[in-house]
């Protein structure tokens, strides 16, 4: 078992990452529970893990209550959220009770938020199912909701208890799914450790194949890299975790423009986004051509698109930059941008002209 801390000012929480730790998940949960029952949140394509962490917590003597929403982006909605606190309110959960997430970034961002809100705040573990999630949303604390404006606007920061990672429930995800969740894992080379970047490139392809032991790697490669982060910058504040969001701020607006449907994927949008970061950051001479040639390269040779044709996005520059208006990175009405000298080397500008940005996009426009 590897455990990963995230040192928090407040209240710090354990990330435990193993093989078959779903299976053992009740031992891990009973201090939690505390003799009561637990609700598990998780979306209609989990079934079997469901079956077997119920199984795992009746075996540690703990009854649970699924509550089995459906799949999809279309999840992290007010509807949901109202549909799912009204249940969690009719089950009796109190502030001190744990609410689990099993699913992917979308369960754990609707979960979290759900119980930033319960009562005023309740707790809630993370068991990640998607290779994103493991990588990147299970940690950090970061809730929200999509509404029609844009993407995770109304939300709140408030840390799960606990984080339980089981690698080898990646078995059952679909392969699209794994190469959307790869792109957050290469976002930490990108971001500030070019030797792992230069890992993902020798090492990428066997993971998306299903190598445990490259999995493995990655996981608690990221989400220690995201421990540290977030331990420094909690609440994006000082500009440290806006790092985090390289390729994001292109990748959010790809998704809104596609309606937050499956012809989009999140991942996707962030592959998209970062390889258009370094485009654009190469095109006005802050970052060498041969990196973001790299960048590109690496994305289209796992299968990830690598800019807006391969996104399959054919958006006017100005209604995709209307569109990052929302980013809640916008401070007194500029946005700064996550940019980079290079691999490794993201940094947040301050001094990005929107119109250079619209014009960078219409000149990557691949007509549909
Ligand atoms: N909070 C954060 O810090 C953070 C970080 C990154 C992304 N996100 C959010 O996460 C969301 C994307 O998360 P995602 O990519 O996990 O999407 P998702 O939750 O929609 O999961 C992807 C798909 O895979 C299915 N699935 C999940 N685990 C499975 C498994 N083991 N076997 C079979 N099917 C499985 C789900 O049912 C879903 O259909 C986005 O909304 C994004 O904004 C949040
Ligand atoms: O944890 C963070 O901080 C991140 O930015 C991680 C991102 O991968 C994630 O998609 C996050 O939800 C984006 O944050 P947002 O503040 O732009 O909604
Ligand atoms: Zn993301």
């Amino acid at each position: 078992m590897t455990t990963i801390k995230v040192a928090l000012a407040e209240r710090g929480y354990d990330v435990r990452i193993a093989a078959g730790l779903l299976a053992r998940a009740g031992e891990a949960l009973a201090p939690l529970a505390r003799g009561r029952a637990m609700a598990i949140v998780t979306d209609e394509n989990l079934a079997p893990h469901l079956a077997t962490l119920r199984a795992s917590l009746d075996a540690a003597g703990i009854a649970s209550h699924p509550i089995i929403l459906p799949p999809g982006e279309g999840t992290k909605s007010w509807a949901m959220l109202a549909e799912l606190t009204d249940r969690l309110l009719a089950l009796g959960i109190e502030r001190s009770d744990h609410v689990i997430a099993l699913g992917g970034g979308v369960i754990g961002d609707l979960v979290g938020f759900a119980c930033a809100i319960l009562k005023r705040g309740c707790q809630f573990v993370q068991i990640p199912t998607s290779l994103l999630a493991q990588v990147d949303s299970s940690v950090g604390g970061k809730t929200a909701i999509n509404t029609s404006a844009g993407k995770n606007l109304v939300g709140a920061f408030h840390q799960p208890a606990l984080v339980l990672i089981d690698p080898t429930v990646l078995d059952t995800l679909p392969p699209r799914q794994v190469r959307a969740g790869y792109a957050e894992i290469v976002k930490y080379g990108l971001i500030d450790d070019a030797d792992f970047f230069a890992w993902c490139e020798a090492n990428g392809a066997a993971l998306i194949a299903g190598d445990p032991a490259a999995r493995l790697h990655a996981i608690a490669h990221a989400v220690a890299a995201k421990a540290r982060i977030v331990a420094e910058d909690e609440r994006e504040t000082t500009g440290k975790r806006a790092l985090l969001n390289l390729g994001h701020t292109f990748g959010h607006a790809l998704e809104a423009e596609t309606g937050f449907s499956d012809r989009l994927l999140h991942g996707e949008g962030v592959a998209a986004g970062m390889a258009l970061a370094f485009g654009f950051s190469a095109a006005h001479g802050i970052a060498p051509q041969a990196d973001a040639d790299r960048v590109a390269a690496h994305l289209r040779t796992v299968g990830l698109p690598d800019g807006l044709g391969s996104a399959q996005v054919d958006a006017d520059g100005a209604r995709l930059v209307d569109h990052m208006a929302h980013d809640k990175k916008m401070a007194g009405g500029t946005l700064p941008f996550l940019l980079a000298r290079g691999i490794g080397r993201t940094y947040l500008d301050r001094n990005v002209d929107l119109t250079d940005v619209a014009a960078f996009l219409n000149a990557q426009r691949v007509p549909a």
